[in-house]
């Protein structure tokens, strides 16, 4: 049956990419979908950042606000900042088939970390970032390189490096992408050299438990790879207690039933050789793939990650 829907989202053109990429689906099966934009309390709340101001939890929970009182049935979420636990009430009815996972190199002069200039400053303010490149720049006895805080929507970081107070900046490709920034991309890093953060690149759809009917229209947007794959990510983080400021990467791929989870976590003040873990498994429910994310955690629990 097709229904009258609202979207609440953010007003980055991210935020607003991403809606907009759903009210489209939507439409095209019949549903009569619109927007709710909702201002936010500017950059610093849509980070990871170092100094742990602000928080993720902070702007979704607005657009939570206006699915509890009716005036949208539906948020996107970037999955990589949708908290592990969704307080009581509300569920993550659909994850759709994911991006370009990886962690992208924009630079105006350097085509890699190994081209980076005596003194280079790399900017990110996200710490699993930091860690991954920490090691990175020790292995290449780069011992010169500086990490410093970069905050904003891509749009402000992209005009940041272009002022110059950068040799070079990481980003998720899938956020290029999606805005048509994708031609900036000077480096993809392989999984190898940089593990995603858990759901990077996934869009989620946030709905109020109790309706069952929104839960319908969306299921034939589900992707089940993505959603297996997310799910046992999501579940390393949740079992290490994570939230957005830890330093730790959880990145799955499915091939057929079989799972291939792997994990990374780092001290920012500790040594710069990370602790890794690994696991692989058939899995054919979520309970499963987040079974196999537990384990992953544990070991990376036993390596020393907290
Ligand atoms: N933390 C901000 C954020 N949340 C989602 C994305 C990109 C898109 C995605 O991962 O789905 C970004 C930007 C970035 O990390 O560069």
């Amino acid at each position: 049956m097709p229904l009258l829907l609202t979207i609440a989202t953010r007003e980055s053109r991210l935020a607003l990419w991403q809606a907009e990429h759903v009210q489209a689906l939507l439409g095209a099966r019949g549903h009569s979908v619109d927007l709710l934009g909702m201002t936010t309390r500017g950059d610093q709340i849509l980070d990871r950042t170092l100094s742990k101001v602000g928080g993720k939890g902070l702007f979704v929970k607005e657009l939570e606000t206006a699915l509890q009182e009716g005036r949208a049935q539906l948020a996107v979420h970037s999955l990589k900042d949708v908290p592990m636990e969704l307080p009581e009430g509300f569920a993550l009815a659909c994850v759709m088939q994911r991006e370009d996972p990886r962690d992208a190199w924009v630079s105006a002069g350097c085509a890699g970390l190994a081209d980076l200039p005596q003194g280079a400053v790399i900017g990110t303010s996200s710490l699993r970032r930091t860690v991954l490149l920490r090691e990175a720049l020790s292995k290449l006895e780069r011992n010169d390189v500086r990490i410093e805080p970069l905050r904003g929507n891509l749009d402000t970081r992209l005009r940041k490096l272009d002022e110059g107070q950068y040799a070079g900046i990481v980003l998720a490709a899938a956020g290029l992408k999606r805005l048509g920034q994708g031609d900036r991309i000077r480096h993809i890093f392989s999984t190898d050299e940089m593990l995603p953060a858990a759901g990077q690149g996934a869009l989620g759809i946030e709905i109020r438990a109790d309706r069952s009917d929104v839960a319908e229209a969306l299921a034939p947007l589900v992707d089940r790879p993505t959603w297996l794959a997310v799910a046992a990510e999501r579940a390393v983080s949740r079992a290490l207690g994570g939230s957005c400021s830890m330093p730790l990467a959880a990145h799955a791929t499915l091939s057929g039933q079989r799972l291939h989870l792997r994990g990374a976590w780092g001290d920012p003040e500790g040594a710069p050789q990370l602790v890794r873990a690994e696991a692989e498994g058939d899995v054919a429910t979520l309970a499963e793939a987040e079974a196999l994310g537990q384990r992953v955690a544990e070991a990376l629990g036993a390596g020393g990650a907290h």
